[in-house]
């Protein structure tokens, strides 16, 4: 397969990981272009991915086989509308946008291929976890290459349903900052216990290493691993009864359905 042409619609924070992970895949610069409202993110892009920039979003689409929008679910009408009469025929629409619907797309953009994702940060390290949907007009062609897109930079799972984009937003979308508060809340734990700030950040991150590279490799499940930390009546068990006296399990729950509900109440707000 050649190399597709990749527009990337607003440079800021996601696109960054995705260029990245992208180039440290191997994908030539000149495969890749963006642009962006903001001078200062269009010169920082550039000089960070070596990537050609542009000021005008339809000037950045010319040309370009896969078109990635990564701009903010509350802009997306406005930057859908600007660049509808610019789009080309065969272009396949990729939009990374929390709680935009591939319909409310269609409605802006006209009749298009759309696949829609919802990847995360750690796509920079090409560690990222993106679920996908394709509308009925994306070809087998266009699906392999959004899979090419999202699997250059992590593991890319296709969903049958558009609704799941909620839940994977809620699960993986969301999810490193879930896993950076257990990070932030166990270091300062830990220096509260008196370790200096710097042992405690080191032995945490560590820990959050092993823990995931653990339970990956591992042909057991989470909660057998869990079980063979905890000794009867030792150290893991009181700190796991104090999770579960607090409603840990409850308030995962809890906090998941916050973000799957303001997913689907996103796409009521901004999908008109
Ligand atoms: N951050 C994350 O972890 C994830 C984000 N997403 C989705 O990715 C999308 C982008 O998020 P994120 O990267 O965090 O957001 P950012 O704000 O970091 O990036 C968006 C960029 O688009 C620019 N922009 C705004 N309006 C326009 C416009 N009209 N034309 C061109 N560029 C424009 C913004 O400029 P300015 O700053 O001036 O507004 C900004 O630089 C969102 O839709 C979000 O739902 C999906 C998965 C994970
Ligand atoms: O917080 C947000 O809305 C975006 C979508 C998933 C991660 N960040």
């Amino acid at each position: 397969m050649t190399t597709p042409r990749i527009a990337f619609i607003g440079a800021g924070n996601m696109a960054a990981s995705l260029i990245g992970g992208l180039r440290a895949q191997g994908m030539p610069a000149e495969a890749i272009r963006a642009s962006d409202r903001g001078a200062e993110q269009r010169a920082k892009i550039a000089a960070e991915q070596g990537i050609e920039v542009f000021a005008g979003n339809a000037e950045a689409c010319q040309g370009a086989d896969v078109i990635v929008l990564a701009v903010k679910p509350q802009v997306m009408k406005d930057v859908c509308l600007d660049l509808a009469a610019h789009l080309q025929d065969g272009q396949l629409i990729v939009s990374i946008a929390a709680g935009i619907s591939s319909a409310s797309l269609e409605n802006w953009l006209g009749p298009r291929a759309v696949v829609r994702c919802m990847p995360n940060t750690p796509s920079l390290l090409r560690l990222g976890a993106s679920g996908l949907y394709a509308n009925a007009r994306v070809s087998a062609a266009q699906r392999q290459q959004a899979e090419r897109l999202l699997g250059a930079v992590g593991l890319a799972l296709w969903l049958e349903e558009e609704r799941l984009i909620d839940a994977v937003t809620a699960v993986s979308g969301s999810g490193p900052a879930y896993f950076f508060l257990l990070i932030e809340a166990m270091t300062a734990s830990g220096e509260r216990l008196g370790l200096p700030r710097e042992t405690a950040a080191r032995l945490t991150l560590q820990t959050a290493l092993g823990a995931a590279r653990m339970a990956l490799d591992s042909d057991v499940d989470a909660a057998e691993l869990r079980r063979r930390v905890t000794s009867p009546a030792g150290t893991t068990d009181a700190a796991i009864k104090t999770f579960q006296a607090g409603g840990f399990e409850a308030l995962v729950e809890q906090a998941l359905k916050a973000a799957d509900n303001r997913s689907a109440e996103l796409a009521e707000q901004l999908g008109q």
